[in-house]
């Protein structure tokens, strides 16, 4: 056994939602051990479990400390990962399960978004070596300073998947969906959306960063950094994938490949003599309230006033937005906006960001603002136009 290759997989909380899909993840499992293969399975919180107990904290206190916060979120991979290992056992399939720590998960000491500094798994080689499947709970991990637990954000049981392909050298980290693998759009929004087979690490990074929700976006430049193959498949589906590459064939065509969208989009004001100012003083509130840094997608200052345009989960951007009522200084600016991408294949054409834009002007969309990066184009639109406008670009591809 201790030679033979290991395979990581992750399974989302959509694919553990009831007692028989959790069963069915269990002999998928099965089936991989029987081939000969190595096997860890990281598993999400089942179906809505994390957003239920997020509710269930704001039930009991109104500013739920960090801290303790993350002690309640982590426990729903910890009831994923005990279930699968229970069914594998019942299949007769050698199984152990491992929370984040336990499995040499190592962060930092941000609470609520910690980065993963380092992955010991000793306990999950030794596992393996006896020849059991390893069950492990996903988007958590611990500091190893302070001891404490943490969680790596929303939607990061992705990363944990690839930082532990790349400590166990696996084969492959494979990610389990329910939809078939990284589509030209959100296939709940755009019905005739199309499956990418084949997508390079850039242009990936750049749908997840402007708001895909398929993959951690974190996971990426961890799979792409650590040489990590990474395939997208859907629950019980094997021929239909996205395989994630280094490059993939072509030059610089600027074909559209997909239209991916943040829903939430929210500005923070702040009185500043210059962007450094801001900046310093946005920290300051940061670290006085516990919070740790949004996502930023811009930033300006002009007149007096840094204005920071930025994303979260929407329990972070909550929280931080009830801080700024107590402050003189930091104010929200305005009502949420949401964000349209185009990502392009080989760079963005010159003329995209026009036709983008007129594209939206002819559904009676008009778009606020237009950020630039090198594979996409990023209009910033009122956030009751979100569906519309992604069902409208995506007629570019
Ligand atoms: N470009 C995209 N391609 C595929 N899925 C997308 C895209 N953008 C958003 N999604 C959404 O991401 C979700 C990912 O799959 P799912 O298995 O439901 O999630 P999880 O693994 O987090 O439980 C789908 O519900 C899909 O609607
Ligand atoms: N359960 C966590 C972590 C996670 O990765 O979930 P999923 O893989 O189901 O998106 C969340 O809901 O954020």
């Amino acid at each position: 056994m201790r030679n033979n290759p290991i395979i990581v997989q992750k399974y989302g909380g959509t694919c553990l939602e009831t007692p028989a899909k959790i069963r069915a993840v269990a002999s998928g499992l099965a089936d991989l051990h029987r081939r000969g293969y190595r096997v860890v399975a990281i598993v999400s919180a089942i179906g809505k479990t994390t957003d239920e107990l997020v509710k269930l904290a704001y039930q009991v206190s109104p500013h739920p400390n960090r801290r303790e916060l993350d002690m309640l979120l982590t426990t729903g991979e910890r009831i994923s990962m005990s279930l699968v290992s229970m069914a594998l056992s019942d299949l007769g399939t050698p199984a152990i399960s491992f929370t984040g720590s336990q499995a040499g998960v190592m962060t930092d000491d941000s609470h609520s978004s910690a980065r993963i500094l380092d992955v010991r798994p000793i306990r999950v080689r030794e596992e393996l070596d006896r020849g059991r499947i390893v069950v492990l709970a996903g988007f958590q991990g611990v500091n190893p300073a302070t001891k404490e637990i943490t969680t790596l954000g929303r939607g990061g049981s992705d990363t944990t998947a690839v930082a532990m392909a790349a400590a166990l050298k696996a084969e492959c980290c494979e990610i389990i969906k329910e939809v078939d693998g990284v589509c030209s759009a959100d296939p709940r929004i755009v019905a005739n959306s199309k499956l990418l087979r084949q997508l390079d690490f850039t242009s990936l990074s750049e749908m997840c960063f402007w708001g895909a929700k398929v993959l951690h976006c974190r996971c990426v430049e961890l799979a792409q950094s650590q040489n990590v193959p990474l395939v997208l498949k859907k629950l019980g589906g094997a021929e239909q994938t996205t395989q994630v590459m280094r490059e993939v064939i072509g030059m610089e065509s600027g074909k559209v490949l997909a239209v991916n969208s943040i829903t939430r989009i929210e500005h923070v004001e702040i009185d500043s003599a210059d962007l450094n100012q801001g900046f310093e003083k946005f920290a300051r509130h940061l670290k006085q309230n516990g919070l740790s840094w949004p996502q930023l997608l811009a930033s300006a200052c002009a007149g007096g006033k840094t204005r920071i345009m930025m994303t979260s989960d929407s329990e972070s951007l909550d929280a931080l937005l009830r801080t700024l009522e107590k402050s003189k200084d930091l104010r929200q600016q305005r009502e949420a906006l949401s964000s349209v991408s185009l990502t392009c294949f080989g760079g963005v054409s010159s003329d995209l960001p026009f036709k983008a834009i007129q594209v939206l002007q002819h559904h009676g969309i008009v778009a606020d603002k237009c950020v630039l990066s090198p594979h996409s184009v990023n209009l910033i639109i009122p956030a009751e136009n979100r569906e519309a406008a992604i069902k409208a670009l995506h007629s570019l591809i």
